[in-house]
């Protein structure tokens, strides 16, 4: 194998004026010097304990600029230096083979905290890392080490499966034609499940994204969980752990004092290229007037007993059952005024009504809004259209792709 610092060294710019370490007013003149202090010691290849200690520095000082405030007020130059700053803590950490884990969570922080720096340098890099510790000599993780079934525990509150009323169905189609979907669904707003059009993807064919298959690709990296049992809650909160972490607290043990996890609405393909290529995206996205790239994809990981409130999204979407079963409830934008939307900014595209529990003395209306339910399945592909109300709720340990698109 090759050597580690070699790569790294081919991924870091060649000359250290290419850095472009230039920042606004916003950043104080003494942590640029810092910064240059820093990378010197790094290109020069002196003092690498001492290169570390200055990362860290850097990271902690700009971390502290990226938690004051709201997310939207933290000026972009902070989350510059923050990338910045794990740039050079994880290169350094890459002189010492056996601190790979330690540098690809530090890549993790800049990717999901700092900002885009050196044409995406933070993905080059932590792709070269992940690569290394696959290819290395750590063995993968015992799969019959983690006996899931055995250790988790019922959802106590709502049923696990959901009886789906006739009538209420919403229609099922086998792999239509474009202009089949097109003219029946898209055209008018209807959604719909597709079935049949994602049977090609490992993920679904080969079955392939088992709880240990995702630790093993994915275990090391630092991903978003939401913490509640919904987003609307109070109690609810955001927080950063490894997927490792994840799946031990969240998946395979749901202790009943223990808050609900939810790797939600995360963009994990982008972060994991090896998970895309279980994937596709679906053909039916051509239809739409925007371009590919301006498709979001995300991933939703969770126990069963996850709920994502009723809500509307402004684009459209192929919501992908992979993993588990998920109950799913569909309002049109025109019984909007039954749903009672929260009247914040924030929230206005959250209803207020807890779909299957409703406070009907405070939402009396909301009885009499017609609409549609499903159980989403392996293989599954709903089309939810723009604006369409969902309220998502998963039967078991689930895992989605969701395809928002124009
Ligand atoms: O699966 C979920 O929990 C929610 C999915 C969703 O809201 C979406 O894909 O837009
Ligand atoms: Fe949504």
């Amino acid at each position: 194998m090759p050597c580690l610092w070699d790569e790294v060294l081919a991924v870091l710019p060649p000359r250290l004026e290419d850095l472009r370490l230039e920042f606004n007013k916003t950043v104080d003149k003494s942590l640029v010097f810092l910064l240059r202090q820093t990378v010197e010691l790094l290109y020069e290849d002196r003092d690498i304990a001492k290169c570390l200690q200055l990362s860290q520095t850097i990271i902690d000082f700009s971390w502290e600029k990226l938690n004051i405030g709201t997310w939207r007020e933290v000026d972009k130059e902070w989350r510059r230096v923050y990338s910045y700053g794990c740039l050079f803590k994880a290169a350094c950490l890459c002189k010492e083979e056996t601190a790979v884990r330690e540098a690809i969570k530090t890549c993790d922080m800049g990717l999901l905290m700092g900002a885009t720096i050196l044409d995406n340098i933070l993905i080059r890099l932590v792709n070269i890392l992940q690569h290394h510790k696959t290819t290395g000599k750590r063995p993968l993780e015992d799969a019959a080490s983690h006996q899931e079934s055995s250790r988790k525990k019922p959802s106590a509150v709502l049923p696990s499966t959901q009886e789906i009323r006739p009538g209420m169905a919403v229609p099922r189609v086998r792999c239509p034609s474009l202009e089949h979907f097109r003219a029946q669904y898209l055209a008018p707003q209807k959604p719909v499940i597709l079935e049949g059009i994602v049977d090609h993807w490992p993920a679904v064919r080969d079955c392939k994204w088992s709880v240990d298959y995702i630790r093993n690709i994915a275990g090391c990296r630092t991903v978003p969980v939401e913490l509640g049992s919904r987003y609307t809650d109070e109690q609810w909160s955001q927080t950063l752990m490894t997927v490792d972490e994840f799946i031990e607290k969240y998946i395979l043990v749901q202790e009943e004092q223990n808050p609900i996890g939810y790797l939600a609405q995360h963009q994990l393909f982008e972060q994991i290229p090896e998970l895309q290529r279980d994937i596709d995206i679906p053909d039916y996205c051509c239809l739409g007037a925007g371009n590919e790239d301006e498709i979001t994809i995300n991933a939703w990981f969770g126990p069963k007993g996850t709920v994502s409130p009723l809500h509307q999204d402004p684009q459209h979407n192929f919501l992908t059952q992979v993993v588990g079963q998920k109950y799913i409830r569909l309002y049109s934008p025109e019984q909007t005024a039954k749903l009672h939307p929260h009247s914040t900014q924030l929230l206005h595209n959250t209803s207020q009504v807890d779909v299957e529990n409703p406070d009907l003395v405070n939402f009396p209306e909301f009885q009499l809004a017609d609409f549609q339910e499903c159980t989403l399945r392996p293989g599954d592909v709903l089309f939810i259209p723009v604006k369409y109300w969902h309220y998502v709720r998963s039967l078991d340990i689930s895992f989605s792709v969701s395809f928002w698109w124009s």
